[in-house]
């Protein structure tokens, strides 16, 4: 059946629904990936959670999806835009079809959009809020911003994964399984708490390291959280990522922007000024941290975009304190950056705890 996505800007493109909506319209903002492969781990990834996003590679799901390849319990994205979604999955691990998988959790795919125009404005215009609908017209005046994700996306009990030695904290701000694998694989015990856990209970818990999550919508959301996240990373060796990288420049003083249409996808560059050298990350943030907020704090900048130089990366002068913007656990795009995780375990076994 026909039906279009509306843009917060007025333009209107027309698609093709797979199967019908589970309300009569499904809005969010729209954000594009341009990643060829991958859609498995963007669509279960809980950073996209309230996003309708577009996939830029015209042929979206060939392989499927598979048992392997989620990084969360179900998919988070609000809808999903492609050129074409293939009918099938080929190859041997696929258990389901994109359409299949996709229904079967009341998700939208509207497909036979011309993504290529859809990029384009949101290139020029930056990420808009947009909704799809069976109607030619519709009310854009009333769309809104949905509030606050990281509430519907963390873990709202303890769990403990792994049985290492190396005790480390992940504060859940909407992780991927990822993350927590490479911390497992590295010979890690993994707790994973609630995004809102006091430095307290945290302090209870004994850790040697803290990771920070990655996670949905604007860091900014989480302020009254800020003094408690200051707390905890002043006290333990911390890794940061993405979201988590966002609320450390912000728990210390500096401040976060929204870029205009965001970085998604499996090969953004990123220059190391330590290694001195350029690596292929996997990205997926709307936000940065303002490089010149940072003057004022003890923060370094040592990874750094190199399409538009924008703050990839930072680390603390005196304390053990590491964070990045990109995604060194990678799922999708390339592992190049994976030996951030043994950095910071070096760090961690090196015993460097109870600061400030
Ligand atoms: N992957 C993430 O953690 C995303 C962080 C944040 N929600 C942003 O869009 O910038």
């Amino acid at each position: 059946m026909n039906a279009y996505l509306h843009l917060a800007n007025g333009k209107k493109f027309a698609g093709r629904l797979e199967f019908p909506l589970p309300d009569s319209e499904v809005s969010g903002e729209v954000v594009f990936f341009t990643g060829m492969t991958g859609y498995q781990e963007v669509l279960t990834d809980p950073s996209y959670k309230n996003q309708i996003v577009v996939f830029t590679y015209p042929l979206i799901g060939n392989y499927g999806i598979n048992a392997e390849d989620f990084e969360s319990k179900r998919p988070h994205v609000q809808a999903v835009i492609v050129y074409e979604a293939s009918a099938q999955g080929y190859h041997y691990e696929a258990e389901y079809s994109l359409k299949e998988y996709l229904q079967q959790w009341n998700i939208p795919l509207l497909t036979h959009v011309d993504t290529r125009a859809l990029v384009k404005d949101i290139r020029n215009q930056g990420t808009m809020l947009g909704n799809i609908t069976l109607e030619a017209e519709c009310d854009i005046q009333a769309l809104q911003e949905k509030a606050f994700p990281v509430r519907e996306v963390s873990t709202s009990q303890i769990e403990t994964y792994g049985n290492g030695d190396t005790h480390i904290v992940l504060v859940d701000f909407g992780y991927k399984k990822s993350i927590l694998q490479s911390l497992v694989t590295r010979g890690c015990k993994v707790t994973i708490v609630p995004y809102y856990t006091s430095s307290q209970t945290i302090q209870a818990l004994q850790p040697d390291g803290i990771v920070l999550s990655n996670g949905p919508g604007d860091p900014k959301q989480l302020s009254k959280h800020l003094p408690n996240i200051r707390h905890i990373i002043d006290h333990y060796p911390t890794l940061a990522i993405c979201l988590g990288h966002q609320l450390v420049a912000l728990a210390y003083g500096a401040n976060t922007e929204k870029l205009r249409f965001g970085h998604r996808g499996a090969n953004q560059p990123v220059y190391d000024a330590v290694k001195k050298k350029v690596f292929m990350t996997s990205q997926n943030h709307s936000y940065v941290v303002n490089e010149n907020s940072l003057a004022n704090t003890p923060f370094i900048v040592r990874f750094t975009n190199v399409n538009d130089s924008s703050v990839e990366g930072m680390v603390h002068r005196y304390k053990p304190i590491l964070s990045v913007q990109y995604h060194p656990e990678a799922h999708p795009g390339p592992s190049d950056t994976n030996d951030i995780f043994d950095e910071f375990l070096q760090t961690v076994l090196k015993g460097e705890k109870v600061y400030a």
